[in-house]
């Protein structure tokens, strides 16, 4: 199970950018979308690939899926060169773009599914299994005859999870599989993934914003910032570094002075009865949540995680 599964070797993109320089003068740029990102993912992990707007995460994955040639770098997924053999790796891997479906807009979701099976050529038993399994676990009962257009975010996302999936791939890469998405759907979607790498073992590469989804999902995370790998490890690790803070937001009964006295914790804003009380991100809420609740009224309380942009910019100040 601990074979290098994915393998990055100083991994470059560079685009050529035109620009107008003037009314007749036209310059070229060059970006450096993906800078030389090494790395390597083991069968069965489940890895988050988070960084700020334009650091390179969808470059890396497109190169990852052979749509784009790298500019320079080794790379390599379950033994195969992306680019060179797109077919024979389309076949192992699986994709989710959270902003974009990959299924036929006026088809119901069970002739899009119907369709896919041909193009991947599965077997019809293993076909039937997996669409069941899918339809099950990720509750599409009823969706199956509704076309694609006249489902909500969140059932469509659920439909694009379960097209990803039905050729049973080896590798899962998601972008933003819950951007937008409410909180049920949102907890259905992960339930359904920690579930599938467990089961199936599927190696899953995730991108996404949600900060949520990568404490429930994965035990390693790697930031990018312009192109280049800036941390991988453990998410409290990263914590750590940039000595991010999470937001207990509490309701009282009434309203009331700011609180204080709470160990491990801050009131950084009120508003009526609602507080906001400010504690590190690797501490644990437990402790400070019961301090509360034994001193003050306590009504109702939500813990939020900080913004994956914040955390960044904390990991700069701190190095
Ligand atoms: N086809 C392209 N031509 C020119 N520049 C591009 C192209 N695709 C991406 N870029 C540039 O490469 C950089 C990295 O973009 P990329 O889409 O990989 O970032 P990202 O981390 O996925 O961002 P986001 O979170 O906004 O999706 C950006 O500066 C982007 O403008």
């Amino acid at each position: 199970m601990d074979e290098d599964f994915i393998v990055l070797e100083g991994l470059e993109k560079v685009f050529q950018v035109r620009r107008r320089a003037g009314r007749l003068r036209r310059e070229r740029r060059e970006v450096r979308a993906v800078d030389g990102i090494s790395f390597t993912v083991r069968r069965g992990e489940m890895v988050g690939y988070i960084g700020p707007n334009g650091a390179g995460k969808s470059t890396t994955i497109k190169m990852l899926t052979g749509i784009l040639t790298p500019s320079g770098g080794r790379l390599r997924v379950a033994g195969v060169d992306p680019s060179r053999e797109r077919t024979r790796l389309a076949r192992r891997i699986g994709v989710v773009f959270g902003q974009r479906t990959t299924l036929w807009w006026d088809l119901p979701l069970r002739d899009s599914y119907a369709l896919m099976r041909r193009m991947y050529r599965i077997p019809e038993a293993r076909f039937r299994e997996n669409l069941e399994r899918c339809v099950e676990l990720l509750d599409l009962g009823g969706l199956l005859e509704v076309p694609v257009r006249q489902l909500s975010l969140g059932q469509r996302m659920r439909g694009d999870i379960t097209a990803a999936l039905l050729h049973d791939p080896d590798v899962l890469y998601l972008d933003e599989p819950t951007i937008g998405l409410d909180v049920v759907s949102k907890a259905t979607v992960r339930r359904f993934l920690s579930g599938l790498n467990a089961t199936e073992g599927t190696t899953v590469l995730l991108t996404t914003h949600d900060l949520t989804d990568i404490e429930q999902l994965c035990k390693r995370v790697m930031v990018i910032d312009e192109g280049r790998l800036m941390y991988d490890g453990e998410l409290s690790g990263l914590h750590e570094v940039g000595e991010s803070e999470r937001t207990l937001v509490v309701d009282l009964e009434r309203e009331l002075p700011p609180i204080e006295g709470v160990d491990g914790a801050r009131t950084v804003r009120t508003d009526g009865p609602r507080q906001w009380l400010a504690f590190p991100a690797s501490a644990s809420a437990a402790p400070i949540v019961s301090q509360i609740a034994d001193g003050w009224p306590l009504v109702d309380l939500s813990v939020r995680e900080p913004d994956i942009e914040d955390v960044i910019a904390r990991m700069y100040g701190a190095s």
